[in-house]
């Protein structure tokens, strides 16, 4: 449920670094504010397991993001092969199709401590142009309907979408699932590479679950205010 969560469990810093040292330095940085980090391609890629495992063993939690798409078999061996980390959240294409997705989320069951299963619907990068150039019709907003309504009947239910859409979602699917958004910039930062982007106080109030914050944090001349700056404007939401 959305609301039965404090601020400092809807934030995740993205530490996207390319080794353990320069990320475990952000994590000091923060000193304790945040409680929740994700792993991504490039610091899993160059760290491996034992950056999870670190992080774990220093009371975070933490939401691999590994974005699996490949066919049911393989997808369904990772998520038993990464369950022993200690991840609490996984994440996984939808657009790897219902049978994927089923094995993945039967693979989840069957596990001890497998982490939670996020569908990512629709990249935040992704505009409407570059969406209908991979030959899907329509916006953003009705592929991420589409592929949400696809991945609950699948088993997951649990999803990665940017704030544009959550209204629709939330109107859809109700309060239950959880909705992790990216593509996050408060106002006045620059927007990199994200093109459906929204404010902190802007994806909470429309129903997000929790929030993906990279370098708005990372990149800052003070990564710890620039934290504080976040927890403090979803706070009261
Ligand atoms: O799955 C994700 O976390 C993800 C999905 C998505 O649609 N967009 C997206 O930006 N992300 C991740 O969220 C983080 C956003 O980073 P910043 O743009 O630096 O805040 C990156 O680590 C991305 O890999």
């Amino acid at each position: 449920m959305p609301h039965s969560l404090t601020p400092r469990d809807q934030l995740i810093v993205a530490l996207d670094y390319p080794t353990a040292a320069a990320a475990l330095a952000l994590v000091d940085a923060l000193d304790g504010q945040c409680l929740w980090f994700k792993v991504g391609l490039e610091l899993y890629l160059a760290a491996g397991a034992p950056i999870v495992t670190t992080l774990r063993q220093r009371g975070f939690n933490v939401f691999l993001d590994l974005k699996l798409h490949d066919i049911p078999n393989t997808v369904a061996s990772a998520v038993r092969s990464v369950s022993s980390l200690g991840a609490s959240l996984l994440t996984l294409h939808a657009a790897g199709g219902p049978a994927m997705l089923a094995a993945a989320a039967e693979a989840a069951s069957a596990t001890p401590d497998a982490p939670t299963l996020l569908a990512v619907t629709v990249l935040t990068s992704m505009d409407n142009t570059q969406l209908n150039s991979i030959g899907v019709p329509g916006t953003p907003a009705d592929q991420v309907l589409r592929l949400a309504h696809m991945a609950a009947a699948a088993g997951v239910p649990n999803l990665v979408c940017s704030s544009e859409e959550l209204t629709a979602l939330r109107r859809d699917l109700g309060p239950s699932p959880r909705l992790v958004v990216p593509g996050i910039r408060p106002t006045g930062a620059s927007t990199d590479d994200q093109q459906r982007i929204a404010t902190p106080a802007a994806a909470i109030a429309a129903g997000a679950s929790m929030l993906v914050v990279g370098r708005p944090i990372t990149k800052a001349a003070n990564p710890a205010k620039a934290a504080e700056a976040i927890l403090h404007e979803i706070s009261g939401l």
